[in-house]
């Protein structure tokens, strides 16, 4: 079993039946998504809300069942996958393009528990460049306070083009170094008109669980 799987079954093992679950986004989210599949399949009841559009065709093709974000009052639990963690245990999250619907989750469930290789653990975010998703329309406007900001943003492409995220936006992907104060930066990028959201989680898991590629499992808990 590879590191993210084995994060990724050991957070499972936290959801119980009657429990609303958000489904995150990426390559760890994924292994999640199918050991719940397995526990639905074998008679666990749960509704899922996913996080993204992937995460809900994932879902619904191994027959896990969905609750669409209109009808969520509150979610007991969010498993996500993230791009780094550091010792406070903030995130930067976005790789996948997925923050913006991620971040709703995490904000509004009771437990969000983050499943990560060895190899996301960081001292001090920002090695990985920091995903802010910005409405199309104004983006020149929008990636000029963003250089403002010594922020070092690229539009994200696919196949050449801009990436679109689900909700119809672009990503920056920004280049700060390391950030010495996530919670400041996480507000200056927000107050910005025309950023949507950006992938700083301050202060928003209770827990990361983290594979090791030697086969062992560390779960560390937020102060
Ligand atoms: O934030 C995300 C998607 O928007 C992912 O959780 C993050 O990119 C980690 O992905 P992976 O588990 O594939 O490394």
């Amino acid at each position: 079993m590879n590191a993210k799987q084995l994060a990724a079954e050991q957070a499972v093992e936290h959801i119980n039946d009657g429990m609303i679950v958000g489904l995150g986004t990426g390559s760890t989210a994924y292994w999640a998504i199918r050991s719940l599949a397995e526990k639905v399949s074998e008679g666990l009841r749960i509704r899922a809300v996913a996080s993204s559009i992937q995460s809900e065709d994932l879902a619904k093709q191994l027959g896990i069942p969905l609750i669409p974000f209109s009808e969520l009052e509150e979610i007991d639990m969010t498993i996500d996958g993230a791009d780094e963690v550091d010792a406070d245990l903030n995130l930067i999250k976005g790789g996948g393009g997925a923050l913006l619907r991620e971040k709703i989750l995490a904000a509004n469930s009771k437990r969000l528990i983050i499943i990560v290789d060895e190899s996301k653990r960081v001292e001090r975010l920002g090695a990985f460049p920091l995903p802010v998703e910005i409405v199309p329309f104004a983006a020149n406007l929008t990636i000029r306070r963003l250089e403002r900001l010594q922020g070092k943003p690229q539009i994200r492409l696919a196949n050449g083009e801009p990436f679109i995220t689900d909700n119809g936006n672009w990503i920056a992907d920004c280049s700060f170094g390391p950030i010495a104060d996530p919670a400041q930066l996480h507000l200056q990028l927000n107050m910005i008109p025309g950023v949507v959201d950006n992938g700083l989680f301050v202060q928003m898991a209770h827990q990361v669980v983290v594979g090791y590629n030697d086969g062992t499992v560390k779960i560390i808990n937020s102060r």
